[in-house]
């Protein structure tokens, strides 16, 4: 019978989410964003998470004028955000979860992706949101992500050397429990999802997705949302959580700007699943098992 891979986190890692508004002003955000991450890194954490689109305002109508290639050159003045992030990520020296960021092919096709860079300022991963914030609630959050993004197609897993492995999504991608499902099942330790969710949909279901993610996958958790800002700017929900695998709040944030901070614990996996056995549990004699998909 399949079960988890039979890996977890190595050891007990900090972590850090960094929980802030972008404006219009690129420079300024990333500045903003250097001055969290050095700040952060002082505390004495391994790994930093950044919020969705935090180089840009969260509006479709402006992401083509935001987006960079992906470079993984420090000098690059065409793709000045992943520049400073890779120099960051070294500086700060940590595992840095880089949000994300309006990102434009060769074809000119522009992705929300997340690049992820070692404490050496290498890339390591990059992430483009597979599935587009497509929404329309009456009286509530409209949104066509669609209008100007084009989807990623592939599942991203990270090793993150010393540690073990993480799964990334970004913000919609949460709501779609194969992905977790399939990045857990590979060995992903974490799965962490930089967003930007809103006041229409936070409310009813931030933190539910966030703890079934972690419960349904024996896993941590990490959310880590752009804070609130006031109209006319996107309203982001804020809240930014880290759920620990039996679904318990470790760390959160409210609305407002924040950096939260928690130590992931191999032995709460462990634990976890050690009294809670689904793993071994599941019926792949009446369902077919998802997460054996191949990951290429
Ligand atoms: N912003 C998103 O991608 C997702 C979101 O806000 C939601 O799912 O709700």
């Amino acid at each position: 019978m399949p079960s988890f891979v039979n890996e977890i986190l190595q050891r007990p890692l900090q972590v850090a989410c960094i929980q802030i508004a972008s404006g219009p002003d690129k420079a300024a955000n990333i500045a903003q964003v250097r001055k969290k991450v050095l700040q952060a890194a002082a505390g004495g954490v391994s790994l930093i998470v950044l919020p969705e689109c935090f180089n840009s305002p969260y509006s479709t109508a402006r992401f083509r004028e935001y987006a960079e290639p992906l470079s993984s050159c420090p000098d690059s003045t065409e793709a000045p955000t992943f520049a400073a992030l890779q120099k960051m990520a070294q500086e700060a020296g940590v595992f840095l979860i880089g949000g994300s960021i309006p990102e434009r092919d060769q074809a000119g096709k522009i992705y929300n992706t997340c690049a992820v860079y070692s404490p050496e300022g290498k890339l390591l991963a990059s992430h483009r949101k597979m599935h587009l914030f497509d929404i329309d609630i009456p009286g509530g959050m409209s949104f066509r992500e669609s209008d100007t993004l084009s989807p990623g197609n592939k599942i991203t897993i990270v090793d993150l050397d010393g540690f073990g492995k993480i799964g990334i999504g970004i913000c919609y991608d949460l709501r779609f429990a194969e992905l977790s499902m399939i990045a857990a099942r590979e060995g992903a330790f974490g799965l962490i999802f930089p967003s930007a969710f809103n006041t229409t949909t936070g409310p009813l279901h931030w933190e539910l997705l966030g703890r079934s993610r972690a419960v349904d996958n024996q896993v941590y958790s990490i959310l880590c949302s752009q804070s609130r800002a006031p109209p006319p700017a996107y309203p982001s929900w804020g809240y930014s959580m880290i759920s620990d695998p039996m679904g318990r709040i470790v760390a959160g944030a409210k609305e407002s700007d924040d950096i939260i901070y928690a130590t992931l614990e191999p032995d709460v996996i462990r634990e976890s699943r050690q009294a809670i056995p689904i793993s071994s549990q599941r019926r792949y004699d009446v369902y077919p098992d998802i997460g054996a998909f191949p990951i290429v």
